[in-house]
């Protein structure tokens, strides 16, 4: 019986975790939940699944965490308000089941230098594909990473067309039904970038041997690229409940969790490069991700303010990378090594430049 904590149970990655456990009672026990300020539904889950424990807002899950013995701590929440809580789960030496990629992203060396070999285990789909494909392989066999992009419901667009994008438009994913945050991400690419860098972080692959290449099925979940010219993918259809129980218990599978492929029928998968003219976010991502320091920090940072402006009405479509470039523009490079305070002071510093970024594009 595994002891699991979810943080975040509220959203999607949450409650797509609960029907996980909910399906396999034998195998896993909730000890803890936590989500932001949705209380109602909180005690509603607390009560059905039997939790003694649950906490409201990143600070209170940080204790839930540090308080509640566990055997995995699933962090499904949104924001890199989930560093605290990614934080305290490797500190207290559980399993981190890592959906929210903003933690790794923005935390970078100080997450991993936290973290014991094997103690976090990817739940974005890219990364958990990549985790399952090198099950076959050793780190020194590898020749690159390939992360597919579905493309988003932008995908063949110019960037010039991109001007009056609606956010009902940006939040009408091809594939995947998500959070407001990451389903914008996927629209504008920001997500893919992000995914590079956690990419990075996760499987420590230098920037120049992980690629994008678009796959709007959304089926192949990433690859990697072997030394003697093999490519090992990981396929099934788009379903987090798959990378979610992989996160739960890896390395084992939980059986009927997803349905299989169906050869049956006639299909294809396509893949195609990305149009880095229309869509700029992986080349900055990667710009950033190299820079390394805060600058990961200060993108994920100025984005997180830009999306919520495009949704509140404040700026435009291509406003929300217009904005991350120029706060990233504007950083000044930190040195020394990375603490908890030189995040925070990057991150405080970002939103406040991209608000003053926003505003100046209001006008
Ligand atoms: N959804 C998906 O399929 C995928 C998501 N991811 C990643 O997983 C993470 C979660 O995404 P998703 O589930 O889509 O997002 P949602 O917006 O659907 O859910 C976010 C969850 O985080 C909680 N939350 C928000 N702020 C806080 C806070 N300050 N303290 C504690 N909890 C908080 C929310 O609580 P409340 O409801 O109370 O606001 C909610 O439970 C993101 O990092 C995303 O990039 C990665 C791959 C796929
Ligand atoms: C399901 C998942 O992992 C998301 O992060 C996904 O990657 C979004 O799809 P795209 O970013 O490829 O559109
Ligand atoms: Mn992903």
């Amino acid at each position: 019986m595994r002891r699991v904590i979810i943080l975040g149970s509220t959203g999607s990655i949450g409650v797509q975790a609960l029907d996980v456990i909910a399906a396999n009672r034998d195998s896993f026990e909730i000890v803890g939940l936590a989500a932001g300020t949705n209380r109602e539904v909180l005690r509603q889950q607390a009560h059905d699944f039997g939790v003694e424990h649950t906490a409201l807002g990143e600070i209170e899950a940080e204790q839930l965490v540090r308080s509640v013995g566990a055997d995995v701590v699933l962090n499904g929440i949104t924001g890199s308000v989930g560093l605290g809580p990614t934080l305290a789960a490797l500190e207290t030496g559980t399993t981190l089941a890592l959906a929210n990629k903003e933690s790794l992203i923005v935390g970078g060396d100080l997450v991993r230098d936290a973290a014991a070999p094997g103690q976090i285990v990817p739940v974005d789909s890219e990364h958990s594909a990549i985790a399952q494909a090198l099950r076959s392989g050793t780190h020194a066999e590898v020749r690159r990473l390939v992360l597919t992009a579905s493309g988003g419901p932008f995908r063949g667009r110019t960037r010039e067309s991109l001007a009056s994008v609606t956010p009902a438009e940006a939040l009408a994913h091809p594939t995947w039904d998500m959070g407001l945050v990451v389903t914008t991400n996927s629209s504008t690419l920001v997500n893919k970038g992000l995914e590079v860098i956690e990419a990075h972080l996760l499987f420590n692959v230098p920037y120049d041997q992980i690629d994008v290449t678009v796959h709007p099925q959304s089926i192949v979940h990433s690859m990697v690229e072997f030394v003697d010219g093999s490519t090992i993918a990981q396929c099934s259809p788009p379903d987090m409940r798959l990378p979610i129980s992989l996160g739960l218990d890896w390395p084992n599978r939980v059986p009927g969790v997803g349905a299989p492929l169906d050869w049956t029928t006639a299909s294809q998968w396509t893949f195609e490069p990305l149009d880095a003219e229309a869509f700029p976010a992986v080349e900055l991502a990667k710009r950033v991700g190299r820079a390394g320091g805060t600058y990961p920090a200060v993108f994920n940072a100025a984005n997180e303010q830009a999306v919520a402006a495009f949704h509140a009405g404040g700026i435009g479509y291509l406003q929300i990378l217009e904005v991350v470039e120029r706060v990233v523009d504007l950083h000044l490079p930190f040195s020394g090594p990375l603490t908890l305070e030189s995040v925070l002071d990057a991150e405080g510093w970002a939103r406040g430049a991209a608000e003053d970024v926003i505003a100046d594009l209001a006008v």
